[in-house]
Order: structure tokens, then C-alpha cells, then sequence
């Protein structure tokens, strides 16, 4: 196979993360479009490939070099490493950084008429599962045995279809657990989306598209994470409100037109502004408060 001069990255082609990851990439700039029924994307202003997979390939794809770049839930990465750990495969690949999408974490779930004290109720038990490797590094760390129903779907209805005893599976808002009657006992692991990189020398043209990729992701989730704000604010009180603007550091302060009591603040927020911070920002004196979304974010 020879070696693509295009940057290849993969990314899911539907499910949890695919939105999220195409969204991410056109907000720094590579500009395509998906066809549903093809598995490969082209940028038209970069040179970038996308491959569309099931999320399960793409730390093998990374892995084995046959892609640059891959957006993943940690979770997978983890238990495809562990996976080829245990079958003397190549697992390496470089995190790039953590992404703002994708929040899950790992857990175990019983019935709820189960009786669960701690990890040791599981003894001899069987739990299904998606994740057999994180699972077994989890038990074997308390010293617990079990046996596991591997699914690769539908896990939480393993119980009550008498395939298992409890599950281990993705939770987010617990709405799931909930109506299969199953409550959360354990957290195994807590998962993001990511960017990883192949482990493979990458030509020099590649590895500086791969940083200008990274740096604009920084861009866009620092921006994400930011708001622009802005207010009137009485000079004597200009300290405290100064001081509950969450992350402002430096705002800028301005003269107010025929004002000479009132000031008005620009500054960059790291959080988000919440209602209570609002109405305590009120409560100070401030007025005309607005909170802006910020696009894009250098420097
Ligand atoms: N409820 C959730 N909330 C947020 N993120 C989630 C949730 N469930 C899963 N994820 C994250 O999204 C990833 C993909 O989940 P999804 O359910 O789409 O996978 P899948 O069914 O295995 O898809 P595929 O068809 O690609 O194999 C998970 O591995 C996890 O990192
Ligand atoms: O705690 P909750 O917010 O209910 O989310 C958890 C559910 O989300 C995921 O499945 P998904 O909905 O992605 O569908 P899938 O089972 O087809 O992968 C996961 O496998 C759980 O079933
Ligand atoms: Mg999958």
C-alpha cells in the first residue's frame, strides 16, 4: 500500500460521536461534505481524508498506521489497548488532547431488587458487557471472580432476558439503567471523546498539518469554553463585580458617555455566566449585562 500524501483521519460514521467530530472539524476550517453511503470524505481546501467507520476500528486503524488521526471515547481506545496488549499487537498511539464531547463513564449496574453492599456482591456472578477487558482489569484489581456475556448491544436488557446477573455498560444520564430497572453500583471508568495520533514517523508537510489541526482544535474548544461579556457597572462596586466574573482576569474598563459614576466592562470569561452570578452582578448595580458567545479564539 503506498503512502497517501493526504491526511487521513478517522472519525465515527454514525452514532454518539459523529456529529460532534464533523462539527469539530469544520469548525477549524476543513471544509467536505459527507455522502451517507460512502465510507470516505474528501476535504475540498485541505489535503484531508475522512473515513467514516464504526467507532470499534478506529484505535486499530490509528494503531496499525493506516490512518494519521482518529476521534474516539477514551473508553474504547483503553480497552482496544488493553486488548492488544494481551495479543502482542502493536498499541501505541499518541492522545493529542482530551475533547468537549463524548462524557460517559463505565459502570456496573444490578437489578434493582438486588441487594448490592460493595464490589465483593458480585462474586460468582455473570455480567454482560461491551468491554471485557475493562471490566476484567477492574475485577481483578478488587480480586473478585465473575463471568462475563459478551454483547456488543443491547446490554441492559441482559438481566431481564436471564442472560446475566448485572451489566457493565455505558451510562450518561442513567435514563437507560432507569427504564430497564437497573440502578448504578460501581464507576469503572470515566470516558471523553479524543484525538489520537498514529505513532509512525509522519513527513514533515503531514506532522505541520497535524499541528495546525491541533492548534485550531485548542482554538475552538478554548472558544466553546468562553464567553464575552459585557456591562455597565457603578465605579464603586466596580471591584466585587470585577471579581465575580468567572476567569475575567484583565477586563477592559471604559468611560460611559456623560456617566461619570457608571463604567462600562468588556471581558473574556472562561466559564460560563450563570443566572445566580447574573443576578448577584444586579444586585451590585450592574445593568445592560450581556453574556455573547465568542467563534473562534487565537493567541
Ligand atoms: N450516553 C452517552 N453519552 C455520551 N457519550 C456516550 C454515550 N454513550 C456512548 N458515548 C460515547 O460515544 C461512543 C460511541 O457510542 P455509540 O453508542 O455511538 O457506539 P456504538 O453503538 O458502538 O457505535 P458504532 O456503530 O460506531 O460501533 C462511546 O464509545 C462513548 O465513548
Ligand atoms: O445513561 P444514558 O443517557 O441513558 O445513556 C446510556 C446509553 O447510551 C449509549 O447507547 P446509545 O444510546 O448510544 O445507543 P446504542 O446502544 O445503540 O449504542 C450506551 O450504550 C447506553 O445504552
Ligand atoms: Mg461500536
Amino acid at each position: 500500500m503506498s503512502e497517501s500524501k493526504r491526511l487521513r483521519i478517522a472519525i465515527q460514521k454514525s452514532g454518539r460521536l459523529s456529529k460532534e467530530s464533523q462539527q469539530l472539524l469544520k469548525s477549524c476550517g476543513v471544509k467536505f461534505n459527507v455522502n451517507e453511503q460512502r465510507l470516505i470524505a474528501h476535504a475540498d481546501n485541505m489535503p484531508i481524508d475522512l473515513l467514516r467507520v464504526r467507532d470499534d476500528d478506529i484505535p486499530g486503524l490509528v494503531m496499525d498506521g493506516v490512518v494519521d488521526l482518529g476521534i474516539i471515547g477514551e473508553n474504547v481506545l483503553e480497552e482496544e489497548q488493553i486488548e492488544r496488549q494481551l495479543a502482542n499487537k502493536p498499541a501505541e498511539c499518541t492522545k493529542l488532547r482530551e475533547l468537549d464531547f463524548g462524557s460517559c463513564r463505565l459502570s456496573l449496574a444490578v437489578p434493582n431488587e438486588f441487594k448490592y453492599q460493595d464490589a465483593n456482591s458480585l462474586e460468582g456472578l455473570r455480567i454482560a458487557t461491551s468491554y471485557p477487558n475493562l471490566l476484567r482489569r477492574f475485577m481483578q484489581e478488587k480480586g473478585i471472580n465473575y463471568s462475563d456475556c459478551m454483547l456488543k448491544g443491547s446490554v441492559e436488557v441482559a438481566p431481564r432476558a436471564g442472560l446475566s446477573d448485572g451489566i457493565c455498560d455505558l451510562v450518561s444520564t442513567g435514563a437507560t439503567l432507569e427504564a430497564n430497572g437497573l440502578y448504578e453500583t460501581e464507576v469503572i471508568y470515566r470516558s471523553k471523546a479524543c484525538i489520537i495520533q498514529s505513532s509512525k514517523t509522519q513527513s514533515t508537510e503531514k506532522q505541520a498539518l497535524i499541528n495546525k489541526i491541533l492548534s485550531r482544535i485548542n482554538g475552538v474548544i478554548r472558544a466553546r469554553e468562553s464567553k464575552y461579556i459585557l456591562l455597565h457597572a457603578p465605579i464603586e462596586t466596580l471591584d466585587q463585580i470585577v471579581a465575580l466574573l468567572p476567569g475575567a482576569e484583565n477586563p477592559t474598563v471604559l468611560p460611559l458617555n456623560d456617566d461619570t459614576n457608571r463604567v462600562a466592562i468588556h471581558a473574556v470569561s472562561t466559564e460560563d455566566l450563570f443566572w445566580d452570578t447574573m443576578e448577584e452582578l444586579t444586585a451590585l448595580g450592574a445593568s445592560s449585562i450581556l453574556v455573547m458567545p465568542i467563534e473562534k479564539m487565537m493567541g
